[in-house]
């Protein structure tokens, strides 16, 4: 039996920290922090944060095979530089919906950049609903569009042989699957593998583990749980002094660490008394599973 330790190793008071991406040329963690607009990058052994400021909200970053990242800020897919701070707008999506912006994404393992939409929220989870939709931007910049009506369009990952596209749109408490076709990033034959007890609350950012499981976080759960998409068994639940626990990925030495990104927006004077680490960044170890390392945009 493994013994699990969980720490936070970095008390950034995030508002909203999501898209934790480990990037092992650099030892780092990268995060962002969406209402401060702020794309961050925590070096695990100097332990130094470096953080670059959006003009609009930052809901999700990626590696570019290129050299620097991707981002997703407001509706608009970017390249970042990350020694300058400067952007180059590379996509944009729903220019008809004025409150909407991007929240998680990923890219996925033929180097497209996977992110969906949501309406602007005016408090956690409270919003306009069915105003969203999923993307991906191709390598050579083109989007495409495969459905919308999304309500909190969150995470997502891939199965280790590709042919399966994972995904939550966190209102419908579901964890979905769909068939992937990698070639293509075509998706097809959506089911729900998963649908979310009631003490989980709602369903946030996900990855895929070494053994093909699934780690979600749980907003309002201050808990990662591990689920078996093939039989719809929930495996294990981790608990967090914080409640809520948006995103994870794994990193570190052979990727056997995993890091869990928070919130603090939402939480009374009160409640931050009993969760003083809220909004900070936590590292997992003893969980006996590794992951995957990131895929890197191709454009
Ligand atoms: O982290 C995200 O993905 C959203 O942008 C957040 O705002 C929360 O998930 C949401 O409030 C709970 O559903
Ligand atoms: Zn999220």
């Amino acid at each position: 039996m493994s013994s699990i330790k969980i720490e936070c190793v970095l008390p950034e008071n995030c508002r909203c920290g999501e898209s934790p991406v480990w990037e092992e040329a650099s030892n780092s963690l990268l995060f962002v922090d969406i209402p401060a607009k702020r794309v961050c990058r925590w070096n695990s052994l100097t332990k130094q944060v470096q953080r670059v400021t959006m003009d609009a909200p930052v809901s999700s970053v990626a590696l570019r095979q290129k050299g620097g990242y991707v981002a997703t800020s407001g509706t608009k897919f970017c390249a970042l530089n990350w020694e300058d701070g400067s952007t180059v707008v590379l996509a944009q999506v729903d220019q008809d919906k004025k409150n909407n912006r991007f929240n998680d994404g990923k890219v996925d393992p033929a180097g497209r950049y996977f992110a969906g939409t949501m309406a602007e929220e005016t408090a956690p989870a409270v919003l306009e609903r069915h105003q969203g939709a999923l993307y991906s931007l191709f390598p050579n910049h083109h989007v495409k569009k495969y459905f919308d009506q999304v309500d909190i369009s969150n995470g997502l990952d891939w199965s280790l042989d590709h042919k399966i596209f994972y995904y939550i749109d966190s209102l419908s408490y579901s964890v979905d699957a769909f068939d992937y076709d990698l070639q293509t990033g075509h998706i097809s034959k959506r089911r729900s593998v998963y649908k979310l007890e009631k003490d989980e609350h709602i369903p946030d950012g996900m990855c895929i583990d070494a053994e093909g499981k699934l780690w979600v976080a749980c907003y309002n759960g201050g808990r990662v749980i591990r689920l078996d998409p093939a039989t719809g068994k929930r495996l294990q639940t981790v608990k967090l002094p914080v409640e809520k626990t948006t995103s994870c990925c794994f990193g570190g030495k052979d990727y056997s660490e995993m890091y869990v990104t928070c919130a603090r927006d939402g939480i009374d004077p009160q409640g931050l008394l009993k969760q003083p680490e809220a909004g900070g960044v936590f590292k997992i170890t003893g969980l006996g599973v590794k992951g995957l390392a990131p895929y890197a945009y191709a454009g």
